[in-house]
């Protein structure tokens, strides 16, 4: 059976989904001011690896633990929500179905305890 990574159409997908994600996050006044001082080149690079990774695809990520990724952010559910809406938006606009960015979205939700450090 195709992974999540193969039925979204792989690596070039993901890309588009991730540089879409990136610009309406960083359009967006709430959230903009957290990455003030992240390097979005290699924020870009991190994305892209973690999402293949957690969509069953080839790429590896080697970055952070979430939980650690996240600590001192003090973010709370709102922001959680806020990401989350940017990423379903960012993967219907890429031409993800409606279905596969549900299951995607799954995969996301799964590691929200982490990434709110709750
Ligand atoms: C919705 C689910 C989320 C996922 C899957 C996610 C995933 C990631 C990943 C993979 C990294 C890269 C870590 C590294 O480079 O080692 C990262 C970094 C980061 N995330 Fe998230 N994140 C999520 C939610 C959030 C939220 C809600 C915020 C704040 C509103 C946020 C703010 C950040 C910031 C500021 C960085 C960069 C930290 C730095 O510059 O070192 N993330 N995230």
């Amino acid at each position: 059976m195709s992974t999540l990574y193969d039925k979204i159409g792989g690596q070039p997908t993901i890309e588009k989904v991730v540089d879409a994600f990136h610009n309406s996050i960083m359009a967006d006044n709430s959230l903009k001011g957290f990455f003030a001082k992240t390097d979005m080149a290699k924020q870009r690079a991190h994305q892209i690896a973690f999402f293949s990774q957690i969509l069953e695809g080839p790429k590896q990520y080697s970055g952070r633990a979430m939980d650690k990724t996240h600590s001192g952010m003090k973010l709370s559910e709102q922001h959680f929500e806020a990401v989350s809406k940017h990423l379903t938006a960012a993967m219907t606009a890429s031409g993800v179905s409606a279905e596969d960015a549900s299951a995607a979205m799954a995969k996301v939700s799964s590691l929200k305890a982490a990434i709110l450090n709750k």
